[in-house]
């Protein structure tokens, strides 16, 4: 059973029909000035509708993009390359998906300054270290409304209010939570705001950018003057059309899903705590993604519980790195405070409006399995303090 929706989701049959006539009938290039091109902007033009009553923002305030990685990119860099005459210091914080993470470790190569403000042991940053971190030369803030791997909710209306005041731009990169908690630009107060189609049951490679009108970005991608010149490419039309489908049943469903995802959570979450001895959930209780499960087991190493839940049938993920080329367990573990051996236990598991009730319990089940056994295996179980003997 699949129990990582927080990578990616399948896509919805519905999501799939509305696309289908857009590749073989329906081909036109949506910059022509023929009834078949015409019928491809039309359609684009509805899924843009589509995608900004999700998100409360006006039509013209969204750029289709080839998903998240790219809107961050063209949201930050676009950002900074227009204001670096005014500044070069951007905050951000410590716990951002690469695609933010590694945009900002490149433009610190490149004259830039980066704030990367810490999240303590809940995974939220704090107002007043923001707060503290502002200078005149602060040209933008780039916070993420939820975190991919432990799920964790920032207070973005917080952080965007503070933006305003002081002037300075605020991207968020809302690609886990678009979809699953109710994202509103304008009660957010953002001015920029990444979101990606794969993650709510849409086709992967297709995301937007929310950019609130008056900001003004330079493209860093140039060519055909596409997307208002900041997106530029001969648009990806079915993926726009799955895109918008997907928002408009995101928009429809929401509610129902959160509150049915929520209870297939908690459900999951104290099933194991309760059940296997050492093992604590990572990231904030209740301010953390209806569908995100991060869990760490003392005395097991994250790979080898995902690759023993793979052979029972459970497809989940881990943030522990050992045979990557890293060797670092993920840096947002790290950022909460952990240590390394702390680290190398975890488990993320990501619910879909898929799974139910009795899939839950076969994963208590089988995790609670597959600890037990690796416990047996590890001669270092039994010397950590407060293990259970097993003989
Ligand atoms: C928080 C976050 N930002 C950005 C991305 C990248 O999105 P995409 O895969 O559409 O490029 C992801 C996907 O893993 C994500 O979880
Ligand atoms: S050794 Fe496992 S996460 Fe580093």
């Amino acid at each position: 059973m699949y129990m990582d929706h927080s990578a990616t989701s399948p896509v919805d049959p519905e999501v799939f029909e509305a696309m289908k006539p857009y590749f073989v009938d329906n081909f036109g290039n949506a910059s022509t000035l023929y009834s078949l091109g015409r019928d491809a902007r039309k359609a684009m033009e509805a899924a843009r509708e589509q995608v900004a009553s999700l998100i409360g923002a006006k039509p013209e305030e969204v750029i289709f993009t080839s998903g998240g990685t790219e809107s961050d990119n063209i949201a930050i860099k676009g950002t900074v390359y227009r204001l670096k005459n005014k500044g070069n210091h951007i905050i951000t914080s410590a716990i951002e998906h690469p695609a933010v993470r590694e945009t900002c470790k490149y433009l610190e190569k490149n004259g830039f300054e980066v704030t990367y403000l810490p999240v303590y042991e809940d995974g939220i940053v704090k107002i007043s270290d923001l707060e503290d971190a502002i200078t005149d030369k602060t040209i933008l803030i780039t916070i993420m409304h939820a975190n991919n791997e432990i799920g964790t909710i920032q207070p973005i209306a917080e952080i965007g209010k503070i933006a305003r005041e002081n002037k300075i731009y605020f991207h968020t990169d809302a690609v886990q939570t678009v979809g699953k908690i109710p994202v509103n630009v304008e009660k957010m107060n953002v001015d920029m705001l990444s979101l990606s189609a794969h993650k709510v049951y849409g086709p992967k490679g297709i995301g937007a950018l929310y950019v609130k009108k008056g900001v003004r970005l330079e493209p860093i991608i140039h060519g055909g003057g596409h997307e208002k010149g900041l997106r530029p490419g001969t648009e990806n039309v079915s993926g726009i059309v799955g895109l918008g489908k997907a928002c408009e049943l995101a928009e429809k469903n929401l509610l129902e899903d959160t509150k049915y995802i929520t209870n297939l959570r908690d459900k999951l979450i104290d099933g194991i705590l309760n059940s296997i001895e050492q093992s604590y959930l990572d990231g904030h209780r209740t301010k953390r993604l209806p569908n995100n499960v991060n869990l760490r087991f003392t005395g097991i190493e994250g790979e080898s519980l995902v690759l023993h839940l793979d052979s029972k049938g459970v497809a989940a993920s881990t943030g522990s790195a050992c045979s990557s080329k890293s060797l670092e367990p993920s840096h947002v573990l790290i950022a909460l405070g952990l240590e390394h051996v702390e680290a190398h236990g975890s488990l993320r598991l990501t619910l879909g409006k898929e799974n139910t009730e009795e899939e839950v319990d076969y994963v208590i089940t089988a995790v609670k399995e597959v600890v037990e056994t690796l416990r047996k295996l590890s001669p270092l179980w039994c010397e950590i303090p407060g293990a259970e003997r097993r003989e």
